[in-house]
């Protein structure tokens, strides 16, 4: 990830560092020397001690950080959590009904159980730290209890994943141990934890027409609790008892009935507001009543709004449109909503299609309250191809001058530094035994995101990524889109930027503003870009910085510093490849000595600009800073440097232009 500079450097004492490599490290090889070994039974009223007591502290304490082994004390005193990456299996993509049960005394020590499945229950609290939760579960055909452990994960609903319910099946359950040397069931994936509401269901001793009039009879009683929770704001109650109604109508036959429209209207109203579109496109359509009798004009023009705000939700612009406009026809006009929400869309559109913006407009709404722009995208003036050397790129489809706009995007996703949302790990990834800053905080919002919306996976996970996965496919089980993690991790990682400069002002190592901006994540980089990217809220604006003619490569700067070592380095580690546009290149063929003495009197002459104001400076100063020019052009071979740019003496020349200025004609 890319981020800015003063956002991303972490400072961790050689101290810290070791002991994160070596808490990592003891480990993977315990894991290793136990694997297979039949699992220990634990003393399950330990267990009910250990997490009553942990669930109260982690209530207690102002920070939601976890003092584990792994975490990292920053030298300012921010703690920050680290985990290890690196050691990916994936989820399970089979159905519960494909799985065979299994019991915790089957459990084998660092072993995937394949096939099989756990179901277990909670009776204890959950412990709920930023990058993990954990509770103790039990298995109710043995009364065996255990420790189970969830990494970055929230229901789909806003609410703590284990939290969501009592009774769980895990799927083809990992057990292992945790960083602390504990044994414990370990879900990274969401959909390997399904969590099982208890359903009354039907009453079978009924008969046809009496279990019709009991299935509508509840149904109303839960479209009542369905409301009561809803007017208090507790959506995923709201949800799940309007889910309960038209599961219970389902399952006894009945389709005709005005109550199960309202229970789908309902439940559209929820999944808007949980910004779950795909669902509340879907229960909104669903609700129509498609019978054109006048009792139901209010009602399908309600239906047809909530469809038409879910299509607008997920950038289908035209589409929620013609759900508007049907809308405003059920009322002939009389829909201010709607008539308000046509134009709206209308204008998405024409963005969508010009790239015409009110900039001016846009700027005026943002604030740290309200950071995300509505608008749309545009950049049908580009294509993605592949590249001959870097993989995937994004290429012009027609002529553009330096100053003008490339294309605008609205971030897939993107976590603010004053949001909650918003915070950094480290990760120290086994694969390549490196430690870096990560964005934990923007991909926990991406796999709640995909979950809540799934008709988004196929074009996230189709972005580029060391680890293929599960590739780029939808696949649900169970109701629920499986998402490997691991990939959204590796995704993140080589696709994320940050919003730089920082955007808000409390922004830090801990808790950096970065995004997802998939059209744009196409754009390579070149330390001779021809384009720039600059932001507008969540907006991305990309902008030429020199011709671009239609065909041409749009390329962005990753990595400004000119210090080549330094720049080869960070691409090599944060990026994963070695830069070969012109300018390194003939940085390469200057050899150590020369790129030394070239950043050598770089320093000087940073120095020399911080020091000297060029505004009014003396004859002798200027004369100082010519010197400095000659000695730093020196270190560039004409011929090599040819038409390329002379990094190291942008700052000094550009003190001379103004310095120069001052002093009325004199050369
Ligand atoms: C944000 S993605 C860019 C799109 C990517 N090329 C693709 O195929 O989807 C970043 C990744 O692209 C590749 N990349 C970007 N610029 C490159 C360059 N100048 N040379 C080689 N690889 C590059 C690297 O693998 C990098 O991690």
């Amino acid at each position: 990830m890319a981020s800015s500079k003063q956002a991303s450097t972490f400072y961790m004492t050689p101290q810290e560092d070791a002991r994160i490599r070596n808490t990592v490290k003891t480990r993977r090889q315990r894991c290793r020397n136990l694997a297979g070994q039949p699992r220990e039974s634990k003393d399950a009223q330990a267990l009910h001690s250990t997490v009553t007591m942990a669930s109260l502290m982690a209530d207690m304490s102002a920070s939601s950080i976890e003092d584990s082994a792994l975490t990292a004390n920053q030298h300012r005193g921010d703690a920050m959590p680290a985990f290890a990456v690196g050691e990916a299996y994936p989820p399970c993509f089979l159905d519960l009904d494909d799985l065979k049960p299994m019991t915790l005394s089957e459990l084998q020590m660092e072993t995937h159980h394949r096939g099989r499945v756990l179901r277990l229950r909670r009776e204890e609290p959950v412990v709920t730290f930023k990058a993990r939760s954990w509770t103790v579960v039990k298995d109710q055909s043995t009364g065996q209890a255990e420790r189970l452990e969830l990494v970055l994960h929230k229901s789909e609903l806003g609410d703590e994943l284990l939290e969501a319910g009592k009774s769980y099946a895990i799927k083809e359950p990992y057990f292992t141990l945790n960083d602390e040397g504990e044994a414990t069931l370990r879900v990274d994936h969401p959909s390997d934890l399904v969590v099982e509401n208890e359903s009354s269901g039907a009453d079978s001793s009924l008969t046809n027409g009496h279990v019709a009039e009991a299935a509508v009879k509840r149904a109303i009683a839960l479209k009542t609790r369905g409301n009561a929770a809803l007017k208090s704001q507790e959506l995923a109650e709201a949800h799940t008892r309007y889910t309960e109604g038209i599961q219970c109508l389902q399952d006894s036959g009945v389709t005709n009935k005005d109550i199960i429209l309202d229970l789908y209207r309902n439940r559209a109203h929820v999944n808007l507001s949980l910004q779950r579109y795909d669902e509340a496109k879907a229960d909104a359509v669903a609700a129509v009543s498609k019978t054109g009798a006048d009792k139901y004009t209010a009602l399908d023009n309600k239906a047809h709004f909530r469809a038409g705000a879910a299509a607008y939700g997920q950038g289908e612009y035209n589409e929620a449109g013609a759900f508007f406009e049907t809308a405003l026809e059920l009322l002939e006009g009389a829909d201010k909503d709607a008539k308000a929400f046509l134009r709206r869309a209308d204008q998405r559109l024409r963005e969508q299609e010009t790239g015409a913006y009110d900039f001016s407009r846009i700027k005026t709404l943002l604030s740290a309250a309200r950071p995300r722009v509505d608008a749309a995208d545009h950049y049908s003036d580009t294509v993605i191809k592949d590249t001959p050397t870097a993989g995937r790129g994004l290429f012009a489809t027609k002529d553009f001058e330096p100053g003008e706009l490339i294309l605008c995007e609205k971030a897939f996703c993107v976590v603010w530094g004053h949001e909650l949302a918003a915070w950094t790990s480290i990760a120290y990834d086994v694969r390549d035994d490196k430690i870096r800053g990560f964005p934990a905080g923007l991909s926990k919002a991406i796999v709640q995101k995909l979950r809540n919306n799934p008709s988004q996976i196929p074009k996230f996970m189709d972005l580029y990524g060391d680890y293929a996965g599960l590739g780029r496919e939808l696949i649900i089980r169970d109701g629920q889109p499986v998402i490997d993690v691991f990939q959204v991790l590796d995704i993140v990682a080589r696709n994320g930027f940050g919003l730089s400069p920082a955007a808000y002002k409390d922004e830090n190592v801990t808790n950096a503003s970065t995004g997802i901006w998939i059209h744009a994540a196409y754009t390579n980089h070149s330390c001779l870009a021809n384009s720039e990217k600059d932001f507008m809220g969540d907006m991305l604006l990309l902008r030429a910085i020199q011709p671009i003619r239609a065909g041409d490569e749009i390329t962005h700067s990753y990595d400004f510093t000119p210090d080549y070592e330094t720049r080869a380095a960070s691409l090599k580690t944060t990026w994963g490849f070695k830069c070969v546009c012109a300018l390194c290149v003939a940085e390469a063929e200057d050899g150590v000595e020369i790129r030394r003495k070239r950043q050598e009197l770089l320093e000087d002459a940073v120095k020399f600009v911080q020091g000297n104001e060029a505004k009014g400076a003396k004859r002798l100063t200027i004369v100082k800073a010519r010197r400095l020019v000659q000695a730093i052009n020196a270190t560039y071979d004409e011929k090599r440097y040819e038409g390329l740019p002379r990094t190291a003496l942008l700052g000094i020349e550009t003190w001379l232009v103004v310095a120069g200025k001052g002093l009325n004609g004199v050369t």
